[in-house]
C-alpha cells in the first residue's frame, strides 16, 4: 500500500501554514512501504489533523492523501473499512477505548473482527506480558489510567494485519521503560509484517532506527 501526499494543506490552519516552510505540508510527498517514518512538529501545529488525514476520518483539506495512487475519497465506504482491516491501523492520540469494554474486550474486538484473525489469543497475552498491562485486562475500560490506555490501544493496533501503522504520540503517557518495551514491541510487529509506520511526536528520540525524518 502506497501512501502519498500532493500539496495537502488543512482548511483550517492554511495561513499559519503558508507563512512558513514544511516538509509536509504543501507539497508532494511519498512515503516508502515499509520505512519507519518519524514527524517532528511542536504542540498545536497539525500532528494529529494529519493522522486523522491519513486515516481518512477528517477530509477538510486542499489537496490530496493519495493511497495506491488514488485519493482516499475516491474509494467506496466497504474498500476503505476493508483497507482499515488488513492494510492499515491506526493509535490515536486520544486512545479512543470503549469505556464500556474491558481492556480484553478493546482488544478481542479487533482481533476477531478478521474471519482469521492475525493474531492467536496466546499472542495477546504474551503482548500484554510484555507491556505490563496483564493485570488489568479484565478491568473495565472506564477506570484504566492513560498510560494503560495507551498499552492496551498499541496491543489493539498490533493485533491486525496492516501494511502502514500510523501512531499519533504513541509513547506520551509512558515511562521510559514502558516506552522502550512498547517501542520494541512495535517495531519487532512491523518488521515481521514488512510493515512501515508514519509517528508523530513532539521531540527528538532514538526509540526506534528510522528511515525518514520529517518536519511538519
Ligand atoms: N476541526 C478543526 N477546526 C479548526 N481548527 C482545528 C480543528 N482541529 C484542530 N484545529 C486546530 O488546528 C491546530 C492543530 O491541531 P492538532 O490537534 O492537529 O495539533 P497537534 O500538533 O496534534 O497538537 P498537540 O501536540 O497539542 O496534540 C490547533 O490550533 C487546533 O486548535
Amino acid at each position: 500500500m502506497q501512501i502519498q501526499l500532493d500539496n495537502l494543506v488543512p482548511v483550517p490552519l492554511r495561513d499559519k501554514i503558508l507563512q512558513r516552510s514544511s516538509e509536509i505540508w504543501n507539497r508532494p510527498v511519498t512515503f516508502t512501504p515499509g520505512s519507519f517514518t518519524k514527524i517532528k512538529a511542536p504542540s498545536g501545529t497539525g500532528k494529529t489533523t494529519l493522522v486523522h488525514y491519513l486515516y481518512h476520518i477528517r477530509t477538510d483539506y486542499t489537496g490530496q492523501v493519495l493511497v495506491n495512487s488514488k485519493p482516499w475519497g475516491t474509494y467506496s465506504k466497504d474498500a476503505i473499512a476493508g483497507m482499515r482491516q488488513e492494510q492499515v491501523s491506526v493509535i490515536f492520540q486520544d486512545l479512543r477505548i470503549f469505556e464500556q469494554l474491558t481492556a480484553l474486550e478493546n482488544i478481542e474486538l479487533k482481533r476477531v473482527m478478521n474471519a482469521q484473525p492475525y493474531c492467536s489469543a496466546e499472542k495477546v497475552k504474551e503482548m500484554a506480558a510484555r507491556l505490563n498491562v496483564t493485570h488489568v485486562l479484565n478491568q473495565s475500560g472506564r477506570t484504566l489510567s492513560y498510560g494503560e490506555r495507551q498499552r492496551v490501544a498499541i496491543i489493539r493496533a498490533l493485533v491486525q494485519p496492516f501494511q502502514w501503522l500510523i501512531m499519533d504520540e504513541p509513547f506520551s503517557h509512558l515511562d521510559e521503560d514502558n516506552a522502550n518495551r512498547a517501542a520494541q514491541l512495535i517495531g519487532e510487529e512491523c518488521k515481521a509484517r514488512k510493515a512501515g509506520f508514519i509517528l508523530t511526536d513532539l521531540d527528538n528520540d532514538t526509540r526506534f532506527a528510522y528511515d525518514s525524518h520529517y518536519n511538519l
